[in-house]
């Protein structure tokens, strides 16, 4: 059996084939601004190159890991070889990746021997059990999982906001990077270079997730489900314990003592991380709604000093990563669609927050690709630092 990397069945039409002006800039700006490689690092040399590094893919059969393989290609990343890694379930099966086959293997012990960079999205336990275990054999990974991300002495990285933090780590001398939770890339795109201009106080953040955050089983049963509901039939509720198509509900990860579901608490422990700071107050609210593969989220900035809205736009205008969709004429903001299969995170509604009498509150709506910018573009950026 084959696992083809096509474009899925849920890509959205990209905003440079719709016609309004602000989405043509916007996808224009989405080109131009690649986040910028420090300039110590040495220039990166396009798909399978003798010197480039052995690359693992942990968990490739799934919906992060089809997505690490789009991106090493669309982002042209060097390497020598590649390891094509999942369960026993697809041990066997063939992958296409820049025009070869590979088998993918049993993830095992031994699989890390030669292997210069993993990039592991096969859930937290695996990455416990083989993250270590790939370090000490001098493989330098990079985890999609939590299971990383608070450990002290662990990068956690998003590499337009703090690639510094990255330290000395290099392809094929070991060590763990952790790729912050997909929600939390997404809204510090957009807060931290805001956060870098004024400061920010208090962060109030409500996210609408799509399927994709739960992975491939919980898209498909999204997309079985509207079918089942339009047929006006019973729908199929394997994934989550209700009806997910037509519908929403607080995120699916487990509840703890404080009434913060740990996607929420995710959320304020990584952001203080990232932004090595504890005195930054933050609260979120989580919620998955029906869509494909794009979240998108609320967040309201209580900020440290003025700033106006039109400060606030050029900020956002320059910032790496980012593209604006703030038409109000037309009332033309992001939608998870135009972030759909894209690089950039998308943001608009930029307002000063009327609840205050002074400008120092500020609103913003934010899409982002959960899987690319949320998982596997992320990882795969971080991969570039290491080269
Ligand atoms: N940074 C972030 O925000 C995000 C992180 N993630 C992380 O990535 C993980 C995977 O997400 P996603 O791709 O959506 O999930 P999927 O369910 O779509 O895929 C899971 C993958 O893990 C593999 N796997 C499962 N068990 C094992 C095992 N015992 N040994 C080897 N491989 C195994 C599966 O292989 P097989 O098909 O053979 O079973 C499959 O390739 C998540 O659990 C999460 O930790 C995901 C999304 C966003
Ligand atoms: N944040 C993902 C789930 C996920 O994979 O999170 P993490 O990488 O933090 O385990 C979601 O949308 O549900």
């Amino acid at each position: 059996m084959q696992l083809q990397l096509q474009p899925c069945s849920c890509q959205s039409p990209s905003p440079r084939h719709l016609t309004s002006s602000s989405l043509r800039s916007a996808a224009l700006e989405q080109r131009r601004r690649r986040p910028s490689r420090p300039a110590n690092k040495c220039v990166v040399r396009a798909g399978k190159t003798a010197d480039g590094p052995t690359v693992a893919i942990v968990g490739v059969s799934g919906a992060v890991g089809k997505e690490f393989l789009r991106v090493l290609t669309e982002r042209n990343f060097p390497y020598k070889d590649m390891k094509m890694l999942a369960s026993a379930r697809s041990a066997g099966k063939q992958v296409d990746f820049d025009g070869q086959h590979y088998t993918v293997e049993e993830l095992n012990e031994q699989s890390f021997k030669g292997v210069d960079i993993a990039l592991f999205s096969a859930g937290g336990s695996i990455s416990k059990k083989f993250g270590p275990l790939a370090a000490d054999q001098g493989t330098t990974v990079v985890d999609n999982s939590s299971a990383f991300r608070m450990t002290e002495g662990v990068p956690l990285i998003i590499p337009e906001v703090n690639p510094e933090d990255i330290g000395s780590l290099k392809a094929g001398q070991g060590g763990i990077i952790a790729n912050p939770n997909c929600s939390t890339i997404i809204a510090l795109m957009a807060a931290t270079p805001i956060h870098k201009a004024v400061g920010i106080k208090r962060m109030v953040i409500s996210t609408y997730q799509a399927a994709s955050g739960a992975g491939q089983a919980a898209m498909d049963e999204l997309e079985l489900q509207t079918r089942e509901v339009l047929e006006g039939k019973q729908p199929t509720t394997q994934i989550f314990p209700f009806q997910y198509a037509f519908n929403l509900f607080s995120h699916n990860s487990p509840m703890g003592p404080n009434g913060y579901n740990e996607e929420e608490m995710k959320m304020v422990k990584e952001t203080k991380k990232i932004w090595k700071t504890e005195d930054v107050a933050i609260t979120a609210t989580c919620i998955r709604v029906p869509i494909m593969r794009a979240h998108a989220e609320s967040l309201n900035l209580e900020l440290a000093s003025d700033l106006s809205e039109s400060k606030a736009k050029e900020i956002l205008s320059s910032a790496a990563g980012v593209s604006l969709i703030d038409d109000r004429e037309h009332n033309r903001f992001p939608t998870p669609l135009d972030a759909s299969n894209n690089d950039d995170v998308y943001v608009g509604r930029i307002r000063r927050d009327i609840s205050r009498q002074d400008e120092c509150g500020l609103d913003l709506f934010v899409c982002g690709d959960q899987i690319k910018k949320g998982a596997a573009l992320n990882a795969v950026q971080i991969a570039e630092l290491l080269l």
